[in-house]
């Protein structure tokens, strides 16, 4: 594929690239989501990290969570992304544990409460995590990202254009949401890497 230029081209491709992963059977969400968190196991990043954050998948996003258990047993503490209240669209990243209470949010994903949120020992703003796990629509070989269009997490990692901390960003997706190449925006935040059911790109 052509570098794409418009975004009416980039909504297509968006369009496109959300079909692709919804027509996949359970069965092969299940296949990619072990195979993927095989992959992630073996990242330095995942490795030194004490905390990270996932998310719960929707309109078949690839599934993270086959690693939670294996997080949990190396005491890694895991976050989710949540819709930060009265801030132009950008996210927070609140503690994950059995007991967090749970609610949907206006995109119909499942995520800490307001009121566990609010509280702030229970979040950290992006830069405190030590690697974040971004989930992509799209992807191409030298690790460009095209999320869902809102951009949340470009906003929400607006601080790695400057100096200072800085966690490790591994995106994740199908390997079916692989493309030739994706156009790069100037506020886009790169990626480390990109991981798939079939194996890793790096920058
Ligand atoms: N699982 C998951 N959680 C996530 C994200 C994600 O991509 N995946 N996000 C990553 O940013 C944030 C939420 N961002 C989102 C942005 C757009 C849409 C979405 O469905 N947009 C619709 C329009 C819906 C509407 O406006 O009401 C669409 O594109 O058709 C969903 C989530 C935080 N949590
Ligand atoms: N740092 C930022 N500050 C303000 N607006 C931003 C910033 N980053 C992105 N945006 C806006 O977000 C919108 C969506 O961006 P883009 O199409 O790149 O989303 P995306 O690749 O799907 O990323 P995301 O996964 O973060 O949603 C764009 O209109 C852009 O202007």
């Amino acid at each position: 594929m052509e570098s794409l230029h418009h975004d009416s081209d980039k909504r297509a491709l968006r369009r496109f690239l959300r079909h692709q992963r919804q027509a996949l059977s359970q069965h092969e969400q299940r296949l990619a989501a072990n195979h993927l968190c095989q992959h992630l196991k073996t990242l330095p990043e995942i490795h030194r990290a004490r905390r990270v954050s996932l998310y719960l998948p929707i309109n078949g996003e690839i599934d993270p969570m086959p690693l939670l258990p294996w997080l949990r047993k190396r005491k890694v503490e895991v976050y989710l992304p949540v819709l930060r209240p009265f801030s132009m669209n950008t996210l927070w990243f609140v503690t994950y544990r059995p007991d967090t209470p749970m609610v949907k949010n206006r995109f119909g994903i499942w995520e800490p409460d307001l009121r566990f949120s609010a509280q702030r020992q229970n979040r950290l703003p992006a830069w405190a995590l030590d690697t974040l796990i971004v989930p992509l629509v799209g992807f191409d070989a030298n690790a460009n990202r095209m999320g869902m269009g809102g951009g949340f997490y470009d906003r929400s990692l607006a601080f790695m254009h400057h100096p200072g901390p800085k966690p490790s960003l591994i995106g994740v997706a199908h390997a079916c949401q692989q493309v030739v190449s994706l156009p790069v925006e100037p506020w886009d935040v790169p990626l480390q890497a990109v991981v798939s059911d079939q194996g890793c790109v790096r920058r």
